[in-house]
């Protein structure tokens, strides 16, 4: 009859690229609309706000910078912005629950979203540059998603740069009563939060710690303790996955980090087989070396782009010039 022809109608006329008429378009936490903003829509239909720092001329690789947990990848600008004057093509986005990426806020029903999303904007942008190299440079919670994204894919990054990632719980907040505290909470009350980052350990550097404090894109709740149980999963496949570690890497991590234990670093680079590994260990320096002290934030810069760009394999054109 004329109403299953006028269903069909209906159907066929809806277009699922455009928004339904009525729709309001997704706006991002802070209200702006995704249609103005650089985005990817994830596996989950959640939007990721990214961010790209594109060389004037040919980049000669690719580096997907994965920030860490409770900030977002705008501090990520100047180390960016040094790489992109070394002809890289940099890119970045919020993490799912983070910055201006949707999501609940600092949380996350699977650590693999992180990874499962981080490939998936890496293979778009090594769609649009086949021929690229590809780097991750990762920092704390962002350490920990570069080495399990590096590990799902062992042999596509040309190097993976770890600035404190987080490898192994720290003892103190870890004891075997804390986690079994954490695992019996879980069950009961996942949305529980425990305490926050205490940005005082982040940087020496008291303008840094100031300027994490306001940046009102940082998540500056307590930490839920299905986040915490996350955590704890991610860092138990990091303990497995060690042993099987080829791809080269670098660690940069501070000896008075009291976020990420520096023997989780420590444990990765004489553990893991790569035959092309360094660690750098800065004395005294605090969790976020990148932001630290600026002797040790301009180290940190350097110590990256010199190792990224040493490791970006000369090209058969260069090879037969
Ligand atoms: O510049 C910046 C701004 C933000 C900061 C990055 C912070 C980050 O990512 N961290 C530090 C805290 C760490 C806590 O770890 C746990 C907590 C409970 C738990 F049950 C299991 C674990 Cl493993 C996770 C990793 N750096």
């Amino acid at each position: 009859g004329s109403d299953v022809l006028s269903s069909l109608l209906r159907v066929s006329v809806t277009d699922s690229s455009m928004p339904e008429p009525g729709a309001a378009p997704r706006r991002s936490p802070q209200g702006v609309p995704y249609s103005d903003l650089p985005h990817i829509v994830n596996a989950d239909g959640l939007h990721l706000f990214c961010r790209y720092w594109e060389p004037a001329g040919q980049p000669r690789a690719l580096v997907f910078i994965a920030h860490g947990a409770g900030e977002h990848c705008g501090p990520y600008d100047e180390m960016a912005q040094k790489l992109k004057e070394f002809s890289l093509l940099v890119f970045a986005h919020d993490h799912v629950g983070h910055g201006q990426s949707e999501g609940d806020r600092m949380n996350i029903k699977d650590f693999q979203i992180y990874i499962r999303d981080s490939l998936q904007h890496i293979d778009l942008m090594k769609s649009r540059h086949p021929d690229l190299p590809v780097f991750i440079v990762g920092h704390s919670m962002g350490g920990a998603i570069s080495i399990l994204t590096a590990c799902e894919r062992p042999g596509d990054f040309a190097g993976v740069v770890l600035i404190a990632p987080l490898v192994q719980m720290n003892p103190e907040s870890a004891t075997p009563f804390k986690v079994f505290m954490a695992k019996l909470l879980n069950h009961m009350v996942p949305s529980l939060t425990m305490g926050s980052i205490e940005s005082k350990w982040l940087s020496r550097d008291k303008r840094q710690v100031e300027a994490y404090d306001a940046d009102e894109l940082n998540y500056h709740g307590g930490m839920r303790v299905s986040f915490g149980m996350q955590l704890m999963a991610a860092v138990e496949r990091m303990e497995r996955e060690i042993p099987s570690i080829s791809w080269p890497f670098l660690l940069l991590h501070g000896d008075a980090d009291k976020l990420c234990d520096i023997r989780g670093s420590r444990m990765m680079h004489d553990n893991s087989p790569s035959t092309d590994k360094k660690i750098k260990i800065y004395e005294g320096g605090y969790h976020a070396l990148h932001h630290d002290l600026p002797e040790v934030a301009e180290s940190v810069l350097k110590e990256l782009t010199t190792w990224i760009t040493e490791h970006i394999p000369a090209t058969t054109s260069q090879e037969a010039q």
